[in-house]
């Protein structure tokens, strides 16, 4: 019997390309000189039109996290109508494709998995790397940004394996819809080095490597190589990292910082926007940068990262450097952190604190020096939550900040939900009003004694990506502490805060506009630090016109 070759329909590769695919929106003659007569129904969309259908699509499904699975379907169809909608709503949409709705993405990932995103790199293939990077047919100067973690920290919720990937894609997204970073010219990328999330080890749908997280040289080995594929294959891309453990992420940066172009997203991108919310808040409180305290709750990636860039602020604003070390008190699980103490991490040794100043400090029935008492003796002006512990700023700790100083500065930041210090309604309460609060969720304004109070979202993801975008139209070479500094005062100079119940930050609904003038900044600062290989004569427009637009452009298609 002769073998025939047997033909299956072909789905046309512009219609299966959410890059190109425009789906209704083809015109006739483009139908036609693409292949796909007889392929769509008759009618012709705008992107409005479509955009408008969508919309509606999304708003009947029954959860948030289906309206995430349905908005990334959307992305894999049609990136245009996708960064178009979410233009359009970003404020309703920004906490689904991101905070808080992305962490529950990422823990279902396994299971509301429909077809892959970005780039999978297994460390038991490392060396499938390069090949991996290939598969994406783009040259050396078509990538601005990459996003890459290793999952061991995703927000406050820990260790998610290789659903990972989503963080990533849900910050690139944020790249795009908040700076206009294009969609085209960007990769997430998940380094799946195992999980030590017994849950996931057992779930016969987990999608990654099925052992414990590698660690020791091996680890090290392929981030090594990671760094040297990515930034051989595109050298034009900043490598941002996302949600390392607290024990990477500040290495990673401080080993391999000055060679290759590095953002760590939790320590560099939470401090600046901290900052900014904190050069605000000082504004109103009347008490000088230099003169701040400042008690960390927390003291991991973020909060340590935020001490640091505070404690360069009261630097600038004229304390003496080792004076204002000693204006940071840091509490982790040990409770404060003392000299004493053989468990310190590296990166906390320069705050902990001589254990003969709290040797007469009331300890609790663990032994421990606690927050509550940690804020009586040391009447912090500032309070800051990176310990993902739900619930640990009370009443009383509120309570004893209020009495310790006039304008208490409480920033809860600690993402999801779930995950929060305190809510921004019980620590305005609490304060009588006084708190000068922001958060990292999105949170609705709060009514107090009537006063409404907007709540500033301390989220990096209002200032990354007026920063990426920053780095990428000047070309830097390096982000550089300038950088982080122009993009924090950029973003604080934005508000007036001093109005009863103002917020400290931008509004989300105007983060395309917020970022572009943080981008702008961000050229000027790379410039004046000798970082920037490219140099347009004018920085405001270069940025403004280096925005890509939701729109589908003649030609994309041909
Ligand atoms: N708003 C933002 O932009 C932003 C940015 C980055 C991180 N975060 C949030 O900050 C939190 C921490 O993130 P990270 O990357 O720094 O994680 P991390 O693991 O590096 O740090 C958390 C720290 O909290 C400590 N901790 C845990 N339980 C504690 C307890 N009972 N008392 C005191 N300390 C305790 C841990 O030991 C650790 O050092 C997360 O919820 C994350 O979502 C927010
Ligand atoms: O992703 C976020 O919402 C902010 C931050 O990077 C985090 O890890 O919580
Ligand atoms: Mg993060």
């Amino acid at each position: 019997m002769t073998e025939t070759h047997a033909r299956t329909p072909a789905t046309p590769s512009v219609l299966v390309d959410p890059l190109r695919n425009r789906d209704v929106a083809f015109t006739p003659e483009e139908r036609a000189a693409l292949g796909l007569t007889g392929r769509l129904p008759s009618g012709v969309f705008t992107l409005e039109r479509q955009a408008q259908r969508a919309y509606q699509q999304m708003q009947v499904q029954g959860s948030d996290l289906a309206k995430n699975v349905y908005l990334e379907q959307l992305h894999d169809r049609n990136e245009t109508l996708y960064f178009k909608v979410l233009a359009e709503h970003l404020v309703e949409l920004l906490p689904i494709v991101y905070d808080p709705t992305v962490g529950e993405a990422i823990e279902k990932y396994s299971h509301e998995y429909r077809r892959p995103r970005g780039i999978f790199l297994s460390i038991d293939r490392p060396d499938d790397m390069e090949k991996a990077f290939t598969t994406l047919q783009l040259g050396p100067e078509d990538v601005d940004l990459i996003v890459c973690t290793d999952a061991e920290e995703i927000l406050g919720i820990g260790d998610w394996g290789v659903g990972g990937i989503q963080i990533s894609v849900g910050k690139l997204a944020v790249y795009t819809a908040a700076a206009g970073i294009d969609p085209r010219r960007v990769v997430p990328v998940s380094l799946d080095v195992g999980t030590d999330r017994e849950s996931l080890l057992e779930d016969p749908l987990y999608l990654g490597n099925r052992h414990p997280r590698v660690r020791g040289a091996d680890y090290d080995a392929f981030i090594e190589k990671y760094l040297e594929t990515a930034s051989c294959t595109f050298p034009d891309a900043l490598l941002h990292f996302e949600d390392f453990g607290p024990s990477n992420a500040r290495r990673i940066l401080e080993q391999y910082g000055e060679r290759y172009r590095i953002f760590n997203d939790d320590m560099q991108g939470t401090g600046a926007i901290t900052l900014a919310a904190a050069l605000s808040a000082v504004k109103v409180s009347g008490v000088r940068m230099r003169e701040q305290k400042l008690v960390v709750f927390g003291a991991g990636t973020a909060g340590v990262g935020i001490a640091d860039q505070l404690r360069d602020a009261m630097i600038r604003d004229g304390a003496d450097p080792e004076q204002a070390a000693t204006q940071v008190w840091l509490i982790d699980k040990q409770g404060l952190l003392t000299r004493d103490m053989a468990d310190l991490r590296d990166f906390q040794q320069p705050y902990a604190r001589d254990p003969a100043e709290v040797a007469d400090w009331a300890r609790g029935s663990d032994g421990k020096n606690s927050l509550l008492e940690t804020v009586r003796r040391v009447k912090p002006t500032i309070l800051l939550g990176t310990s993902t512990v739900h619930g640990a700023f009370t009443r009383e700790v509120v309570q004893a900040m209020s009495e310790g100083t006039e304008r208490p500065i409480i920033f809860p930041i600690s993402n999801p939900t779930s995950r929060i210090e305190a809510m921004p309604a019980d620590v305005i309460a609490w304060s009588g009003g006084k708190a000068l609060v922001a958060t990292g969720i999105p949170v609705a304004p709060v009514e107090y004694d009537g006063v409404s109070y907007r709540i500033g979202q301390a989220n990096n993801a209002l200032l990354y990506p007026g920063l990426g975008l920053g780095t990428v139209v000047s070309g830097a070479s390096q982000v550089t502490a300038g950088m982080l500094l122009a993009a924090a005062q950029a973003v604080a100079d934005q508000v007036d805060p001093s109005g009863p119940g103002a917020s400290l930050l931008p509004p989300v609904d105007n983060l395309r506009e917020s970022s572009a003038i943080t981008a702008t900044a961000v050229v000027k600062a790379a410039l004046d630090d000798g970082v920037a290989t490219s140099k347009p004569i004018d920085t405001a427009q270069a940025v403004r016109e280096a925005m890509w637009q939701p729109v589908y452009t003649d030609g994309a298609t041909a």
